[in-house]
């Protein structure tokens, strides 16, 4: 049975709240006596106070006391009363100055008067205390449109956003603490170097350890923060022996003592730690030291379903470490006073696993893509092309967390439904940046907010892990020791620096999560630890309190990451950036001005070379009717040296002239050529009219004819043809010019072409 425990969070947060409600329930006159003296005159306010202490030391904050609404002899009931009064008073101070001949200071101090009177008619506490509902909802409007634009908020400009409100938190107001550290000296506080802060978290049974019965080994002592672990009762097998030999293993009980023991064991029990308490004891501090310029990480470490995720991440009715840090977060942004700061908030989340980083802001992709680790002698180790993005509000936030959280690795092992197969790294970037009016002085301080899940450790025998998660686990468990071997080395001073002058014996490069871990586990950062631990696994417990007992004794080197830039060097800034952004922009314009030449070229080129492929294609087209030409004028060549030669030779060798004997008439032609037929005897006669011709008659015609061709014919015909030929030999030899003077024209265009001419030609010359 646990111990109760003195430092009750939740006790603690009941108690502020009653002390805030009672504030809020006063009256303006109860308010107005608590402010007075017991003369009745007003107390001197303590705020002020510190106010002429900053002033002194030449600060940037305001050197007019704030206009606390319970120091005016009454008390205004409307806005506007109070801002006429407000105004009033700016002008009267304003005129008293000018008379000392102080116009600067003057002008300078109404400025900061009216902010005032504007910080303090934005206050939800000052409407409060008037009864009066507000104007939240109309500056949220005109900062949202703001804030999208530019990524960066103006809290005094924006309204708490409704869902924020659903978390409950004790937060104080870090605005004002984060605004002390600026107001404090210019500067952030001093560094201090500080140990990691460990906390132990102990989960309730699961179904299954319930089903076995299984005995709690742990308990808790609130008082000490002492966290105690029974060795397990000796199994049937065992009695009989001692009960630290159970097993063949020295079995015995084992304490160690933490900076906080959260009993989360039994829901009944009255020290039960809600996840509301874990974040109110480490998680609002720790912001707080964010919001005063500090790194910070906080990671979960513990064997396999001990409860790392739920602490961390916890379930949509009960939000864990990550929601809340980024629920307070921005309440803290829009809640803050100050006009003079503006925030920025990116966010990034990646994943180890199997010694490959991940990015979970992007979609899967199949073959993943993995980032690459690079180091940078200002930031440490770093992921390149990590994709970072800007959260303008707490439910941006969100979405980026379950982003992530939905493109995680997790499977199904018999130790745990949804085990987390990876090491998964939430960091939040802080950036506020604060001008200071009277001094012209930037200061900006930039705080990552590291939030680490890691895998758990898990014994193969007791996941009944094969093939890919047998894989993962070895992994997960060859990171997890060498984080041990760098928490044992960072633990152990001597370690820390080896025998040789500036050797490093710590090995975080053994594993790509200690390496990316190298700032938050032994740098620049303010570090806890939250070890989770299995009510019933001794061995585990042990060896995860083991770690958690050494981590205690790390001490890391936090410092205020803070630039402070006064109005000279800004305008340098400014100046050498703007030279940057012109050369730019010329280079920019440059390669686009040869980009465009670029294109027009090809533009160019493409036209010219849609004409060759034109005139390549009128050439084909040239080249086959040519060749038909050709063949044609060939063919009558051809038939026309035959009918030449055959003239020739039968000039050459004429044929005798066959005298013709004048054929006897036959019987019947006799007969006949006495009695010449008669046209009248054929009535059709020949169509033409012509006289019917027998064939004897033809005959003898045909005769006749051939007797009258003579040898001066026939040497008058082969003249006539010979000159024919000639002619035509003529247009032969003009169209084989023709044909020459075509090929000399195209042959530089198209080599193919002028091949096929060449060839041509040779043919036609050939012939
Ligand atoms: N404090 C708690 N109260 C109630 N339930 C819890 C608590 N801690 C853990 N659980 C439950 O225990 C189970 C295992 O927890 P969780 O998944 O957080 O383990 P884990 O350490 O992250 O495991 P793994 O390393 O395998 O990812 C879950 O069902 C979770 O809801």
């Amino acid at each position: 049975m646990p111990l109760p425990k003195p430092q009750d969070a939740a006790a603690r947060a009941k108690a502020n709240a009653t002390q805030k409600a009672s504030h809020s329930e006063m009256g303006p006159a109860q308010l107005l006596s608590e402010h007075m003296d017991a003369a009745g005159n007003p107390e001197p306010d303590p705020s002020w106070d510190k106010a002429q202490k900053a002033s002194s030391n030449n600060t940037p904050f305001p050197l007019i006391p704030p206009l606390h609404i319970s120091t005016f002899p009454y008390v205004p009931n409307s806005i506007t009363q109070f801002h006429s009064l407000l105004h009033t008073l700016s002008l009267i101070y304003c005129m008293f100055l000018s008379l000392l001949d102080r116009r600067r200071d003057a002008v300078t101090t109404c400025v900061q008067l009216l902010r005032y009177s504007r910080d303090m008619a934005l206050d939800p506490r000052f409407y409060h205390q008037l009864g009066h509902p507000g104007p939240g909802s109309i500056s949220s409007a005109a900062s949202s449109d703001l804030s999208t634009a530019t990524g960066i908020t103006s809290p005094s400009i924006i309204s708490t956003s409704a869902s924020a409100a659903t978390l409950r938190s004790t937060a104080s107001s870090p605005s004002f603490r984060a605004r002390e550290g600026f107001a404090r000296d210019g500067m952030a506080s001093p560094s201090p170097g500080g140990n990691v802060r460990v906390v132990v978290r102990v989960r309730k049974f699961l179904p299954r350890e319930i089903e076995r019965k299984a005995q709690c080994l742990i308990s808790m002592d609130p008082h000490t923060q002492m966290t105690s672990l029974q060795a397990p009762k000796p199994k049937p097998g065992d009695v009989g022996k001692p009960k630290s030999q159970a097993r063949g293993k020295v079995l015995e009980d084992k304490s160690f003592t933490f900076d906080n023991s959260f009993w989360s064991h039994d829901e009944e029990d009255e020290h039960y730690a809600h996840q509301e308490d874990v974040y109110n004891s480490l998680g609002e501090e720790f912001l707080d030291h964010n919001f005063e310029g500090y790194h910070t990480c906080i990671f979960a470490y513990g064997q396999t379903g001990s409860g790392k995720s739920y602490t961390m991440m916890g379930t949509p009715e009960r939000p864990g470490l990550i929601p809340r840090t980024c629920e307070d977060l921005f309440q803290r942004i829009e809640s803050s006073p100050s006009p003079d700061i503006s925030y920025n908030v990116r966010v990034s989340y990646f994943e180890v696993y199997n010694e490959h980083v991940r990015d979970l802001l992007v979609p899967r992709t199949d073959p993943p893509h993995y980032l690459r680790i690079r180091e940078s002698p200002s930031e440490g180790p770093y992921v390149k092309d990590l994709t970072e993005v800007t959260a303008r509000n707490y439910a941006e936030l969100m979405k980026f967390m379950r982003k992530g959280d939905v493109s995680r690795t997790t499977a199904s092992t018999k130790m745990n439904d949804t085990s987390s197969r990876s090491h998964a790294v939430f960091t939040i970037t802080l950036k506020q940046i604060h001008h200071d009016l009277s001094t012209d002085e930037t200061t900006e301080r930039t705080a990552r907010i590291r939030l680490v899940d890691l895998a758990g450790s898990e014994r193969a025998k007791s996941t009944e892990a094969t093939g890919a998660r047998l894989r993962e686990g070895a992994n997960i468990n060859k990171s997890l020791t060498t984080l041990g071997r760098v928490i044992a080395a960072l633990a152990d001073p001597k370690k820390i620096r080896g025998p040789r002058k500036g050797k490093e014996l710590v090995p975080y490069r053994d594993s790509i999560l200690t390496w990316l871990l190298k700032d938050s586990l032994g740098g620049n950062s303010k570090t806890a630890m939250i070890a989770c631990i299995a009510p019933a696994d001794y061995e585990e417990t042990l060896s995860t309190l083991r770690y958690a007992d050494q981590a205690k004794n790390i001490r890391t080197r936090a410092r205020v990451n803070q630039d402070q830039m006064s109005a000279a060097e800004r305008d340098q800034q400014i100046a050498e950036m703007t030279e940057t952004i012109r050369t730019l922009q010329l280079s920019v314009s440059q390669a686009a001005l040869s980009q465009r030449a670029n294109e027009a070229s090809d533009e160019r080129l493409e036209q010219y070379q849609q004409k060759v492929e034109k005139m390549q294609r009128l050439m084909e087209e040239n080249n086959m009717v040519s060749e038909c030409k050709i063949r044609q004028l060939q063919t009558e060549n051809e038939a026309l040296r035959m009918h030449l030669k055959l003239a020739v030779e039968s000039l050459k060798n004429p044929i005798p002239a066959v005298t013709l004997e004048p054929r006897k008439p036959s019987f019947t032609s006799v007969t006949d050529d006495d009695q010449p037929p008669s046209h009248d005897d054929d009535p059709e006669g020949s169509p033409d009219g012509s006289p019917h011709v027998t064939d004897d008659e033809s005959d003898i015609e045909l005769w006749e004819d051939d007797e009258t061709v003579t040898d001066e014919d026939h040497e008058h015909e082969a003249h006539r043809m010979q000159n024919h030929m000639h002619d035509l030999l003529g247009d032969l030899s003009v169209f084989k010019r023709k044909l020459a003077t075509d090929h000399e024209r195209f042959r530089p265009i198209e080599e193919p072409q002028t091949r096929k001419r060449r060839a041509l030609a040779t043919i036609t010359s050939n012939r």
